[in-house]
């Protein structure tokens, strides 16, 4: 039994969209779902200091976060030795799930598994599911390539947020999807509400419909990023007063959330236990209390800001003064 469990390939979901789409969100189901299945993750984050883990539930799942560039170029090589990693301990988890940074490009992570000997014998590929946010689709199609890279390229689209916006508006962008991509399966849902068995198992990668759209799929590894779009992040000692956090970034996501593609944070309030995760979409914010801050971890409150034409001094200082005194 165990011997023909480890001579199975291991099936591979890619989960990507873009910024703020709702990736971690779907994630967070399927890892809190009780399905009987155990998935191991990888994780990977754009931007300087990682909070993508803190999001992410707890769970006994093995969760591994690449950091500090984007697992369609740079960290190329980490991702193939993650795998090598798992792979070695095959018989542990059913699947692996890799969450990419909302700027990746799917094409080469889903190269990685048919150019690299030892992950093409082991895994396969199951499907690139993407995450769509119904309502600022239509922004990112006008400002960049990479939102409808990810498009083109998925077998599931879950097109999420269909609760921002209205049935005309969401018929719009699910015609606007169909424009690029005829093929995937599409579900509407709101926070990632899709049955993990539409998602998972499906078995939807077609390497060969692929190739067919994309003959030099195998070969062409370069792609572009989306230059005007950088990431800074700031951590501060001190505990924060939250009526001061909360009079200062309502502010800037006012004046500035046109900019800002995405903002994170994991905060440490003063005279509070637990951490409480920040984050917003453009102008739309929301946020919680997750849980107690880890034993040795130190208290301290990050966070991170994605976005166009950030102004690296006036977001530290205006993060700073929210310290409590
Ligand atoms: N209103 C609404 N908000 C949602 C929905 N799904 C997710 N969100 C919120 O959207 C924000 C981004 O969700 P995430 O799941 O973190 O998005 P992500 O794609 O993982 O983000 P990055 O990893 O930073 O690219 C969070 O504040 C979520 O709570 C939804 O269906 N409706």
């Amino acid at each position: 039994m165990a011997e023909a469990q480890t001579n199975e390939t291991v099936p591979v979901t890619v989960l990507t969209g873009y910024l703020g789409a709702g990736k971690t969100t779907l994630l967070n189901r399927i890892l809190s779902e009780n399905h009987g299945r155990k998935y191991a993750v990888v994780i990977n984050e754009f931007g300087e200091l990682g909070v993508d883990n803190d999001l992410v539930v707890d769970t006994d799942e093995e969760v591994f976060e690449m950091n500090n560039g984007c697992v369609c170029c740079t960290v190329r090589g980490d991702l193939i030795r993650i795998l090598g990693g798992l792979l070695r301990r095959r018989g542990r988890f059913d699947g692996i799930i890799i969450e990419t940074t909302g700027l990746a490009n799917p094409a080469p992570v889903a190269q990685t598994f048919f150019v690299d000997e030892d992950v093409k014998a082991k895994t396969r590929l199951d499907a690139i599911v993407t995450v769509v946010d119904a309502k600022h689709l239509p922004q990112r199609l006008a400002d960049s390539h990479e939102a409808a890279d990810q498009i083109a390229f998925a077998d599931v689209i879950v097109l999420n947020k269909t609760d921002l916006v209205t049935p005309d508006e969401l018929a719009a962008v699910e015609a606007r999807i169909r424009e690029i991509n005829r093929f995937a399966t599409i579900h509407r849902a709101e926070r990632g509400g899709v049955p993990i068995a539409e998602l998972l198992d499906r078995g939807a990668f077609d390497l060969d419909r692929v190739l067919a759209a994309r003959p030099d799929f195998l070969e062409d590894d370069s792609h572009e990023h989306n230059e005007d779009v950088s990431s800074m992040s700031f951590e501060v000692e001190r505990p924060l007063d939250p009526e001061k956090f909360n009079a200062w970034i309502s502010g800037l996501l006012a004046t500035k959330g046109q900019d800002l593609l995405r903002t994170k944070g994991i905060l440490a309030y003063a005279n509070e236990d637990r951490r409480f995760a920040f984050q917003a979409v453009h102008m739309i914010a929301d946020g919680g209390f997750i849980g107690p801050w880890k034993d040795g971890d130190p208290r301290r409150s990050r966070i991170v800001f994605i976005g166009r034409d950030l102004n690296r001094p006036q977001l530290r200082r205006g993060f700073e003064s929210c310290q409590a005194t």
